[in-house]
């Protein structure tokens, strides 16, 4: 059977996975890059929202060829559609931020990773993993052909559902209850109040969870909900066929693809690596557990990862010990406020409809100009007094 050698094998060319292989590339360390996708970044699962200081810490720059649309602000929409608008003219947006392609963006994320001087092979699907002394041997297939891939380090980035953590033995998997079910459409003649916002709609349409509508320009968005399946005996599919039917920006709408995935909101686990190994993305919990999203914090841990990793095959140490390192950057650049923010999640599912009402009420017609953090948390906890006990600690 064929053998490839290499230093580092990333499994999966997300955008966590391609990151980390560009970095690990420019630490000078061989690399190989596999999905098991024909085309990287094909079907999409994911609402292609990111953030422009997200993409500026990863020191990306914006390229038309994957920006469908820049963004001015957010609507928040409770249960009985009163709406709070959070836009430019009314607030610093510190977040402001765009869509994606992603189906370009990926590829091109992996672009980089080549240019870096990473391999890339697709349509390469790992299937098992077997522990050697200086590292693993995965088991591959590609187009019919069974192989080996000798590494004395893999990375594994393959994403929500991911295999390879737990054949080299870290717990990583998300449990069911903090996996979140979500379905999307994107779809055309989609009319929106205001389609340079992004729309969030809370309560009863989405529990556990909440429907969003991304514009992609023009008459484009994508239209779609997560939900906590604890939380509902409906499919995210069935919520989302009644959330469309029933916007107004939507019932006109027809789609033109459907995209069905799993995102785990619950949080990071402690462990990331161990001897030979490290796992980064989604395969490793790095989701911000509020909003969902995943791209800029899973790269992120991809960046980190491909450093350590680099600097762990120039230094011949491959020890857990030495790729804690990334464990702890990790902790540090996005564990903290994911911890945040699962704590903020787990205010909002306490919150019933009525309740949304009601805070969207108070908070309809603010200046936020003229209010600080601390005076919308005052302001919150008057409509909400629950907010004091368990987001008191956090402001
Ligand atoms: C409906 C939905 C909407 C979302 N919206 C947003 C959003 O607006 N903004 C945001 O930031 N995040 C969003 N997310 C989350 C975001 O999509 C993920 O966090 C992100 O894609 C994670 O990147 P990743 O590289 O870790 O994994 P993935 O992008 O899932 O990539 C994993 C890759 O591994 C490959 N793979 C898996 N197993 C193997 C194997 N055995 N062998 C070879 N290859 C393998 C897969 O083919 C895949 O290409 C959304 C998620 C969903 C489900």
């Amino acid at each position: 059977m064929m053998l490839i050698e290499t230093d580092i094998l990333v499994i999966g060319a997300g955008p966590a996975g391609s990151t980390a292989a560009k970095h690990a590339a420019e630490g000078g360390a061989r690399v190989l890059l596999m999905d098991k996708k024909s085309e990287i970044g094909a079907p999409k699962r994911c609402a292609e929202g990111v953030s422009n200081g997200g993409l500026e810490s990863l020191g990306i720059e914006k390229n038309p060829r994957w920006i469908t649309k820049e963004l001015d602000g957010v609507r928040l929409i409770s249960p009985n559609r009163t709406d709070v608008w959070l836009t430019s003219d009314k607030i610093d947006l510190p977040e402001a931020g765009c869509i994606l392609e992603r189906k370009v963006f990926d590829k091109y994320m992996a672009m980089d990773a080549a240019r870096a001087g990473a391999q890339i092979k697709i349509k390469t699907l790992a299937t098992g993993m077997e522990k050697t002394d200086d590292g693993y041997l995965v088991s591959a297939e590609s187009m019919g052909e069974s192989f080996q891939i000798k590494a004395k380090i893999v990375i594994a980035a393959d994403g929500p559902e991911s295999r390879v953590a737990r054949w080299g033995g870290l717990n990583t998997t998300a449990k069911p209850k903090d996996m979140e079910s979500a379905a999307q459409f994107e779809m055309a003649g989609v009319e929106m109040e205001n389609n340079n916002c992004i729309e969030f709609y809370f309560g009863s349409v989405a529990p556990g969870g909440y429907a969003w509508i991304f514009p992609k320009g023009d008459d484009i968005a994508n239209v779609g909900l997560g939900i906590l399946a604890t939380k509902t005996d409906k499919t995210a599919y069935e919520h989302l066929l009644e959330f469309v039917a029933s916007n107004p920006a939507t019932e006109n709408a027809q789609p033109v693809e459907l995209n069905i995935g799993g995102d785990p909101v619950g949080g990071m686990p402690k462990k990331l690596v161990t001897d030979n190994l490290m796992v980064i993305g989604d395969a490793a919990g790095q989701v911000n557990p509020l909003t969902g999203g995943g791209i800029i914090s899973g790269m992120t841990g991809g960046m980190i990862a491909g450093k350590v990793a680099a600097e762990a095959i120039s230094e011949g140490d491959l020890s857990r010990k030495k790729l804690k390192k990334y464990e702890d950057e990790c902790q540090e650049a996005i564990g903290k406020s994911i911890n945040k923010y699962l704590k903020v999640k787990d205010y909002m599912l306490t919150l019933n409809d009525g309740e949304l009402d009601s805070i969207a009420e108070a908070f309809q017609d603010i200046e936020f100009e003229k209010v600080s953090t601390t005076e919308l948390v005052r302001k919150l906890v008057k409509v909400s007094p629950k907010a004091l006990l368990k987001l008191g600690k956090l402001f």
